[in-house]
C-alpha cells in the first residue's frame, strides 16, 4: 500500500475512553525506547510523524494514525520505563491492557524487541499475554543495524527460543536505519488493513478505488487486465473459425460420400450390363 494520507487521529491518556474505531487496526507495542514510534515513521515515511527520543518513555499515550483512511497504526507507550513512577507504570500497564482487551477492530498486535538483548521477563509477560487475548504476536526484532549481519541469525534463534515461539511464529529483523525489514513488514500490515468488514480481502478494483496501489502495481493490473481481454477475444475469434471450418469440414465430407454413392452406382449398373 502506498500511504498517500496520514493523521494522528486519537490520541488517548490514562483517563481517556477509547476510540470506537470502524476501521481496523494493528498495534505495536514493546519495551520503552525499543524503536516503536521510529518503525511507524519508517513505515508511513514520514520523519518526524510519531515523536521519537532518545530517552525512554517518550510515548505515554496511545496514539492512532489514520492511515488512507483504510484503518489505524497504533502506538503504545512503552512497558518497562523505569524512571516512571510505580502508579503510572501501574495506570500505563492497565491503559495498554485494555486496549488491547477491548477494541473490536484490532486486528494484529506486533512485539517489538530490541534484537541485540534476550528478551526480558517484561517481553515474556506480554508475548504470553498477547497469546491469551487470541492474537499470534508478530514480533520484530528493531535496531538490527547494530550488529553485523552474521550475528543477526543467532540472535534471532535465541529471541525465538527464549519466548518459546513455534516454528510457523513470524519475525521480522527490522531496522529503522537501513530499512531492512520494511517490505516484510509492510506486506503483513497490507494483509490485515486491506480487509472488507467481513474479513474478505478487498479486490484489485477496490484498492485502485482507494488509491492504495503503486502506481506500477495499477498499471500491472491494468495491463493484465487488458491482455485478458485480448485473450477472450482471441479465443473467441478462433472458436468462431474453429467452427466454421468443422461445419465446412462436414459438408466437405459429405458431398465426398455422395460422390462415392453416385461412382458405386455407376459401377453397378455397368456391371449389371
Ligand atoms: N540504530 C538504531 N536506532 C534506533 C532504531 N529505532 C529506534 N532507534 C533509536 O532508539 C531510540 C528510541 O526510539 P523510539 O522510536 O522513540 O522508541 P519507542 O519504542 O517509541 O520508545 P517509547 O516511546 O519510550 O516507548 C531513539 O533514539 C531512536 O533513534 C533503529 O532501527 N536503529
Ligand atoms: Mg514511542
Amino acid at each position: 500500500m502506498v500511504i498517500k494520507s496520514v493523521e494522528l487521529e486519537t490520541v488517548c491518556g490514562v483517563t481517556s475512553v477509547l476510540p470506537e474505531n470502524t476501521l481496523f487496526e494493528v498495534a505495536f507495542a514493546g519495551k520503552s525506547n525499543v524503536g516503536k514510534s521510529s518503525m511507524i515513521n519508517t513505515i508511513l515515511n514520514r520523519k518526524g510523524m510519531a515523536r521519537i527520543s532518545s530517552q525512554p518513555g517518550k510515548t505515554q499515550t496511545i496514539n492512532f494514525y489514520n492511515i488512507n483512511n483504510i484503518g489505524y497504526l497504533v502506538d503504545l507507550p512503552g512497558y518497562g520505563y523505569a524512571r516512571a513512577n510505580e502508579e503510572i507504570k501501574a495506570q500505563w500497564g492497565v491503559m495498554i491492557e485494555n486496549y488491547l482487551h477491548q477494541s473490536a477492530k484490532l486486528q494484529a498486535v506486533f512485539l517489538l524487541i530490541d534484537i541485540r538483548h534476550e528478551p526480558s521477563e517484561n517481553d515474556c509477560l506480554m508475548y504470553d499475554w498477547i497469546n491469551s487475548q487470541g492474537f499470534k504476536p508478530i514480533i520484530v526484532a528493531t535496531k538490527a543495524d547494530k550488529l553485523k549481519p552474521s550475528q543477526i541469525n543467532s540472535h534471532v534463534s535465541r529471541i525465538r527460543q527464549i519466548l518459546g515461539m513455534g516454528k510457523e511464529d513470524v519475525l521480522i529483523p527490522f531496522s529503522s536505519e537501513t530499512k531492512l525489514g520494511k517490505n516484510e513488514l509492510m506486506d503483513l500490515i497490507d494483509n490485515y488493513l486491506l480487509r472488507n468488514p467481513d474479513q474478505t480481502p478487498m479486490t484489485k478494483e477496490q484498492l485502485i478505488e482507494r488509491k492504495v496501489l503503486t502506481a506500477r502495481e495499477e498499471k500491472e493490473y491494468i495491463l493484465s487486465k487488458q491482455g485478458e481481454k485480448k485473450e477472450k477475444t482471441k479465443k473467441e475469434r478462433w472458436k468462431k473459425i474453429g467452427k466454421e471450418t468443422k461445419a465446412q469440414r462436414q459438408k466437405k465430407a459429405d458431398k465426398k460420400e455422395q460422390k462415392k454413392a453416385v461412382a458405386r452406382k455407376h459401377k453397378n449398373k455397368i456391371k449389371n450390363r
